[in-house]
Formats: C-alpha cells, structure tokens, sequence
C-alpha cells in the first residue's frame, strides 16, 4: 500500500551552499521516497515562491504534512499534490514554499515508485511510455546571475544533436568542456567556474561564440556525430524596463535590435536552442522573434512561462514561442509540471525539463524528462550536482535504476 505513513522534512545543503528542503515520505508498506528542492538565482517574476528553508519546513509541517499522513497515497500523485495545493491555500505556495511543496511531490513520486518496484521514470510514465532519451544540453560557458564579470549571455549550451546514445551525449559535452578549457589557455584567458560548472571567463559574448563554435566542431570531428549548440540569453534580467532597453556590457539594445541580434546569432550559428531572448513580459518580442526563426531552432520560455499552464496559454495564443522550460520548482509540483507538458504537447510545442543553477544531487528531473519522451534535458556538462542527473540518464538508458 502507498498511504502515506510520515513525512520527514529537513535543511541541507544546496550546491551554492545555500539550505534547501529536503524531504522523506515513507508510506504504510516501507515505501520510502526522499527528494530536494533545487533553488534558481535568475529566477522570473511570476515563479511560484521559495521561502527561506527553515520557515518553508515550518509551515509545511503545520499545514500540510498533517493533510498527507494516513490519508493520501503516494502512488496518486494528483491526490497528493491536490493536497499540497489545498494546504497551501494560495496561488503561488507562498505559504508552505513553493521549495517545501516540489521536495514532498517528488519524494511522493518516489515513495510510489518504491511500493511498486518500479524505477520512477516508469512509474511516472507508464510501461508503454516508449524508448528515446532526451538530448542533454550542456553549460559550457556562462555568466550573466551566474557568474560575476563573464557573458552577458547567461548560458551557452552544447547540444550533442546526432548522439547515437544517452551516454555518447553527456561524454561530448564533457569533451566540448574540456575543449573551451583549452581555447581559452590558448588565447591565455584565465576561468574559473560559474554555478552550474560552466566556463565563466571574463570575455565578450562574440569571443564566447568564436570559442563555443570552435569547441563544439572539433569534438563534433573527434565523436563523429552531428554537435551544434544553443543559448540562455536570459534576456529578463539584462531588461531595463524603464528605458526599454537591454543592456550588455558594451552596448544596448532595443526590442526590436535585440530581435534582429538573435535572430542573427541563430543564422550564422546554426542556434539549435535559444531560451528566453526577449524579456519575460514580452510576448509580442517572443511572437516576432518566433515568426523569424521558429521554423529552424527551438525559441524557448523560461522566465516567460514558469511553467505555468496560465502563462503558456497566453503564449500558445500569441505565439510566443515554440518550446517551454520545464522547472517543476518554478510552479511547486510534479503535477503541475505534468499539466504543462501535456498542454505544451497538444498544441505542438516541445518541451524541455531543466536544473536550477542551485541543486542538489536529486535526480528526479533525469526521470520526468524520459518519463515525458522530451527531446531535451538541460542539466549542465559537469560537475556533482550536474552529474548525479548525467549519470542517472545513463543508468535508465542502461536499464540499471
Ligand atoms: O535560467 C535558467 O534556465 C536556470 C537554469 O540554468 O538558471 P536559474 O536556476 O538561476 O534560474
Ligand atoms: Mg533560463
């Protein structure tokens, strides 16, 4: 049986350092599921709320551990985040924590898939749930929230497009991190590393392009398959709203000559991924942008969607994009991340499960991403907090979870 027996929550530590939610649902027949809340640094606006670890494990032991233990069942998963929503009682679990709400859904989802003996990639997706793996996209060099005095542009992502397996595609963006490493000796450009592992050298976006570029086409001749490489402009937080402009540390630029600029860079790079380009209250930008270039890369919401349903609506509507960013902390459970894939899907959208640039090393979201047959996971190149999702990708290919 999977009702619920007890549910544990506790501080630890996140990889900024930082604490975060960790939590145990134990259930009536010794199921046992644990679970962390990852925590993001550019976060967007409309994100459901993470409160201080502490006061988030506070209010969700008065408010909803009482509602779970011995009446919900940890293999319904709607039953239990229905009653993580209800405890909470408003929209954007500002009460519990939207970070004390992801860690009990997925430590749920966990203790379901214990019961039954099933690793929770199956029993989030169903036996029939199919064979393909998602396509890590890997940080290779970063800056922006992520780093002091980098890339304005906050992520460039190796994308091991034409990878023949799971685990050929995590050791290539491996190697195209190795590769930047050496570019940058080479032009005798020192780095350290940004939150997510990535390169964070204090260069231009353009020597970044030049350094990526290079990198991903000598390891695309060394691995012999089809490499190209994608952005997390992370446009929201470099918005000026008041002048209307976005600022890079050696110019500005306008909407439109923001739109022109990427719709550029996906032309002369062969972009196969561009996320959140335009500020995240633009949808008009995002449409434009998508008009352009939506038919040759994925232009992805991140800070646009937060993976709320609402939001994506809107954006379907205007067609602001043809992909979505899926952070089930950004809306606070598996539930809710599940509703925006299953919408994202049915008007022909991919979607993308994705880290925060804190972790921990949880690999639920390596599970959600083949359980959902994604084309994308990002998850960074390496790192402990990155590779505990790298390599638990490789274990499910290899059916050993
Ligand atoms: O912007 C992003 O996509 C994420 C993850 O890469 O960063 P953060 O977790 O800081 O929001
Ligand atoms: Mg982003």
């Amino acid at each position: 049986m999977t009702r619920i027996t007890d549910v544990r929550l506790r501080e630890v530590l996140d990889s900024r350092g930082n604490p975060t939610v960790e939590a145990d649902v134990l259930t009536e027949s010794g199921g046992f599921g644990r679970a962390a809340a990852p925590s993001g640094a550019s976060t967007g606006e409309y994100e459901a709320i993470e409160r201080p670890a502490g006061e988030a494990i506070a209010a969700a032991r008065e408010t909803a551990v009482p509602r779970l233990v011995g009446e919900a069942f940890a293999g319904n998963q709607r039953e239990v985040d229905g009653i993580l929503r209800a405890a909470d009682g408003t929209d954007d679990f500002s009460e519990i924590g939207a970070n004390s709400a992801v860690a009990i859904s997925m430590a749920a989802a966990k203790a379901g898939a214990d019961v039954l003996g099933a690793p929770l990639f199956q029993h989030l997706g169903g036996t029939f749930r199919g064979d393909n793996f998602p396509v890590p996209l890997g940080n290779v060099v970063g800056g922006g929230e992520h780093a002091a005095d980098a890339t304005d542009i906050q992520e460039f992502l190796s994308a091991p497009v034409g990878a023949p397996s799971v685990a050929e595609a995590v050791f290539a963006n491996a190697a195209v991190h190795a590769e930047v490493s050496e570019l940058l000796h080479e032009r005798d450009v020192a780095a350290g590393k940004g939150d997510e592992g990535a390169w964070a050298p204090s260069i231009d976006d353009a020597e970044a392009f030049d350094i990526v570029d290079e990198a991903v086409s000598t390891i695309e001749d060394e691995v012999g398959f089809e490499i190209r490489f994608g952005l997390d402009v992370a446009a929201a937080e470099m918005y000026d709203d008041d002048a209307g402009v976005y600022e890079y540390s050696n110019t500005t630029r306008d909407t439109d000559e923001q739109i022109a600029y990427v719709a550029d860079l996906v032309e002369e790079y062969d972009l196969v991924y561009v996320e959140d380009p335009l500020d995240e209250n633009d949808y008009e930008g995002f449409a434009k942008l998508t008009e352009k270039v939506g038919d040759r890369t994925l232009v992805c919401g991140d800070d646009l969607f937060v993976t709320n349903t609402e939001r994506l609506a809107e954006g379907i509507e205007q067609g602001a994009a043809n992909s979505i960013l899926i952070k089930p902390n950004q809306i606070g459970t598996l539930t809710d991340a599940f509703d925006a894939i299953e919408l994202a899907r049915a008007n022909g959208y991919e979607s993308i499960v994705s880290h925060r640039s804190g972790e921990t090393e949880d690999t639920t979201i390596a599970h959600l991403a083949v359980a959902t047959d994604v084309p994308f996971i990002k998850t960074g190149a390496v790192g402990g907090e990155r590779t505990a999702k790298l390599n638990e990708l490789i274990r499910i290919a290899d059916d050993a979870t």
